[in-house]
């Protein structure tokens, strides 16, 4: 439950430092004196939303559950973004990744207060975001943990924190600080040591499969629709051909080792709004030789040969991509459950979706943003339906009947899936759901939406030694759950670093040393160069950030961008010439994607499709195409080999 409080000291512009901001919300850390309120950030709406929306009700150190009354004007606050976090958000992420999300507290403002803020942090602000200010009129901030700051062991909750007064000997929640000491057996991090956060927006995990989705726009059953829309932001935004990201979100959520290390790598040479890495919780630009900050935090010594910097970058690199890589190993259920929630909840695809937006129109129904009891209706409505799902799949059951009647809001799934793709059967299924029926397709939508839009930080600390870390038998490490007295658990992981010395020297087996508290050098057995690593102990705590709910009225928004982006990128396809659109025609006729199949002519053109090409393109299709369904990979193998 979120709290609503008044809390003076926090009304000077002075205790706050811009940290980072988004298209709707702006983040400042707290940078004031007052122990109790250190690795706080405050997030404050950005205007364009509801500007007349006011609420004079003086609700001031209230609890609000869902019962709250919140008018229909005010969905689009602060206040509204928490209760659908606690009642939406969390129970689909379940309990132990709902941890991940960040407890809050709403801090109430006035207008003057948001005033003097957005002058003083103006001057950060990057310049392409500039065209919308601070919502004034926002009678709330939220306030939350600074997911880019490491907690110390027992640290408070955070309205124990902020509300109570420190307990004497307490001590501040800062970085320079001395950690509080543990009754686990535990390793805390070293003081000392550095904190690196990693922020990802991974976007869509999956491929869509809508019955909904027109023959013409087939290609979205192959391509996905980040590397899709990557093609249409280059046109927008008139980006160089060579800046277009590699990066795919397929990619990222294989769990094979080298796909997921080239999509992290492409990541790494244009993060756009994708990737952010904070070092002691400031952002580091990603500009020219970067990683060099990160090689204190790495133990990564300078390099005594005339490329020393490019040698080290290297190394640097490689390490991050290496701990990255392990750590969404580590992370797997996190990432299958976003992808899960995020293909279930979008089961029509917004060309369904926008039909299904349409008939309501026609219907003449009130579609309207649902209320905090009516979501919680929804998400129960969701799980029913997916529980049906399980136990229906579990039986092996292929009786459609048997499952229609545990459905309240659907026709059950098979129905909605077997039907063929053409107007008719759509029109037909559409006419047979009734009005809830069809809300419940659209509210799920939207929650998917939430769900394709949110970011995950991992925030990195040294630990003193490897006491706690699983491995299992691929030797990585296993996400631990350390104390159940912690606020916010953190978890441990150890990556092998190529040692920055093996580079000058050759290694001897007698060198085995223990250099410094947090790492240890070995020589793999197997390895031919007898190269020496530094086996490194990480604590990591991690963290999902940007939850809010998502509104009807981008709907009719949603669908034209979604038009506008497979129609560009099948001109790419074509303009190119290119062997991807030949493979894509190849595929088709495999299929039986809008054309009847023909395995002669499909197996015409993947041969075609071999003539020439372009890298990225063959990337692309390589990864995020063809070769994501192991089945398709196989057919396309037999027909290359
Ligand atoms: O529609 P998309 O996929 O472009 O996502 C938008 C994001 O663009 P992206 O593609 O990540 O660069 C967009 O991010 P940027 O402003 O581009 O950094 C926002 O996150 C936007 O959400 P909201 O309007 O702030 O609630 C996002 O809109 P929603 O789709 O989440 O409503
Ligand atoms: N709790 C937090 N701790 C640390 N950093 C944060 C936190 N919340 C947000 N940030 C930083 O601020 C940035 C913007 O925040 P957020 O994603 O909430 O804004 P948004 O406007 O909703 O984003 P979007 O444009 O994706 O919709 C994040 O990308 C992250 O770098």
């Amino acid at each position: 439950m979120t709290r609503i409080e008044s809390i003076p000291e926090l009304y000077s512009v002075k205790v706050w430092h811009f940290k980072a901001e988004g298209n709707a919300n702006i983040i400042l850390t707290y940078n004031g004196e007052n122990e109790k309120f250190s690795g706080i950030v405050i997030r404050l709406r950005k205007s364009n939303y509801d500007e007349n929306d006011s609420n004079d009700e003086d609700n001031e150190n209230m609890e609000i559950d869902s019962t709250t009354t919140i008018t229909r004007d005010s969905k689009d606050s602060p206040i509204f973004s928490c209760l659908y976090i606690d009642n939406v958000v969390k129970p689909l992420l379940g309990e132990s990744i709902g941890e991940y999300v960040g407890e809050t507290i709403l801090l109430k403002v006035q207008p003057k207060f948001l005033k003097e803020l957005s002058n003083s942090i103006r001057r950060f602000r990057s310049v392409k975001r500039l065209h919308k200010d601070i919502d004034f009129n926002q009678q709330y901030a939220i306030l939350t943990f600074d997911q880019t700051q490491f907690p110390l062991i027992n640290s408070p909750t955070l309205s124990s924190s902020v509300l109570l007064p420190p307990p004497p000997s307490s001590p501040a929640r800062s970085l320079s600080s001395p950690a509080r000491s543990s009754s686990s057996t535990v390793p805390s991090p070293p003081i000392s040591s550095p904190t690196l956060s990693i922020e990802l927006k991974p976007k869509w995990l999956f491929l869509p499969n809508s019955p909904f989705i027109s023959s013409q726009n087939s290609i979205k059953f192959q391509t996905c629709r980040f590397c899709m829309h990557k093609y249409y932001k280059q046109k927008d935004n008139k980006i160089d051909q060579s800046l277009i990201t590699g990066y795919c979100p397929l990619d990222l959520v294989s769990f094979e080792n080298q796909r997921m290390k080239k999509s992290i790598e492409e990541l790494f040479k244009s993060p756009d709004n994708n990737l952010k890495i904070f070092l002691q919780g400031e952002q580091v630009p990603l500009e020219k030789n970067w990683q060099q900050q990160l090689s204190e935090f790495f133990e990564i010594d300078a390099f005594n040969s005339p490329d020393g910097n490019q040698s080290q970058n290297k190394l640097i690199m490689d390490s991050i991509v290496k701990l990255l890589t392990e750590t969404i190993l580590a992370e797997s259920s996190l990432f299958n459950h976003l992808k899960y929630l995020q293909r279930t909840l979008d089961e029509s695809d917004i060309e369904g979706i926008h039909k299904l937006y349409l008939n309501q129109q026609q219907r003449k129904s009130n579609l309207s943003d649902p209320t905090i009891e009516e979501w919680k209706f929804v998400v129960e409505n969701y799980k029913q339906r997916i529980r049906n799902l399980r136990n229906h799949n579990h039986h092996n059951n292929h009786n459609n009947n048997n499952n229609y009647q545990n459905y309240h809001h659907y026709q059950n799934h098979n129905n909605y899936h077997n039907h063929n793709n053409n107007q008719n059967n759509i029109r037909e299924m559409i006419g047979n759901m009734n009005n809830s029926q069809i809300q419940q397709r659209i509210y799920e939508f939207l929650i998917s939406t939430t769900f394709k839009d949110c970011s995950i930080i991992f925030t990195f600390k040294k630990s003193s030694s490897s006491q706690g870390v699983v491995h299992d038998d691929n030797n990585r490490s296993k996400a631990a759950k350390i104390s159940p007295v912690l606020h916010k658990p953190f978890k441990n992981i150890s990556i092998l670093i190529p040692s920055s010395s093996s580079q000058s020297h050759s290694p001897s087996l007698s060198q085995l040393h223990s250099s410094s508290s947090s790492r240890k050098t070995y020589f793999l057995k197997d390895s031919n160069s007898k190269k020496e690593f530094n086996k490194i102990h990480f604590n990591y705590i991690c963290g999902i950030i940007d939850l809010d709910p998502k509104f009807i009225k981008k709907i009719l928004y949603y669908h034209h961008l979604d038009l506008k982006i497979v129609k560009n990128y099948l001109k790419h396809l074509n303009d190119n010439r290119n062997g991807e659109i030949r493979k894509y025609l190849g595929y088709c006729y495999e299929n039986g994607i809008g054309i009847i199949k023909d395995e002669a002519k499909s197996f015409q053109w993947f041969l075609k499709s071999t003539e020439r090409g372009n890298t990225i393109e063959q990337y692309n299709l390589g990864h995020c195409g063809i070769g994501t369904n192991k089945d398709e990979e196989k057919t396309f193998q037999r027909f290359l080999s």
